[in-house]
């Protein structure tokens, strides 16, 4: 996948209360409008406080979002057993996919450590990847809609660390990382070109402690270094900031 052109549009709000509530908003507003357009809307959803904390605003503000007409996607996921509230989907459902009418056909969770394809990763990324291929062939167009990511203070996204075979991975659209620096050692990731196949790609952050990585990606990082200099999505790269988290833009 090749890299696209896409501007970095940056928005920054005062604090993370403002910054959750305005994303949770325009994420309802390009559902919805996607919707309209296409008839029905693909997003991939994030882990993290930031991104699960969107997710509850959308529940108790849902607008008009056909829960019907929606696929959901994870960007990454701790291989741990089903159930473990330490998995992504686990707290997407806590937090939104319980409370909404979704079709859970259209929910693609990725495998747990004690499910279908067994303990190993490998297989289960697998898997994960013919999920996407099926969805693929019957989508027109960007794969995803809106790919949601938060970003940690060494500049990871999704479970694509620094340094790592994962964020140099060219070609695959879904891989398992074995070793982690962030615990739990064992996960399945979306790369980067899978990544590249939304329409738009959303780095929601906030706290100074990102700072530093944000002016990196923003500044043209090398992915390799600072993999969210590498999320960028087919129309826009969009980053929603809180001040602190924006503190060493250039003004
Ligand atoms: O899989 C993980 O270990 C986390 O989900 C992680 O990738 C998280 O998404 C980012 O570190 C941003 O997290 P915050 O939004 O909490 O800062």
């Amino acid at each position: 996948m090749s890299e696209t052109s896409s501007r970095n549009e940056i928005h920054r709000f005062t604090d993370t209360a403002t910054l959750v509530r305005a994303t949770a908003e325009r994420f309802v507003d390009a559902v919805v409008a996607s919707q309209k357009a296409r008839g029905s809307a693909a997003v991939v959803l994030t882990g993290g406080g930031t991104g699960i904390a969107l997710l509850e605003h959308v529940r108790d503000n849902p607008g008009t979002i056909n829960w019907a007409a929606l696929d959901v996607f994870f960007g990454d996921e701790r291989f741990l057993p089903a159930g473990d509230p330490e998995r992504n989907e686990v707290q997407a459902h806590q937090a939104l996919l319980d409370h909404v009418p979704v079709d859970p056909a259209r929910v693609h969770v990725m495998a747990a450590s004690d499910g279908a394809y067994g303990s190993d990763p490998v297989t289960a990324a697998a898997a994960y990847a013919e999920v996407i291929d099926v969805f693929a062939a019957e989508r027109t167009g960007p794969l995803f809609d809106v790919h949601l990511l938060g970003m940690g203070g060494e500049g990871h996204v999704n479970s694509l660390f620094p340094q790592t075979d994962a964020v140099r991975e060219e070609h695959q659209y879904v891989v398992a990382v074995t070793d982690s620096p962030k615990p739990p050692p064992v996960r399945i990731t979306l790369t980067l070109p899978a990544i590249r196949s939304a329409n738009e790609v959303w780095l929601v952050v906030s706290g100074e402690a990102k700072a530093e990585a944000v002016a990196a990606a923003v500044g043209g990082a090398p992915p390799v270094e600072i993999p969210a200099a590498g999320a960028r999505g087919h129309t826009t790269t969009r980053w929603l900031l809180d001040q602190a988290a924006a503190s060493q833009l250039p003004t």
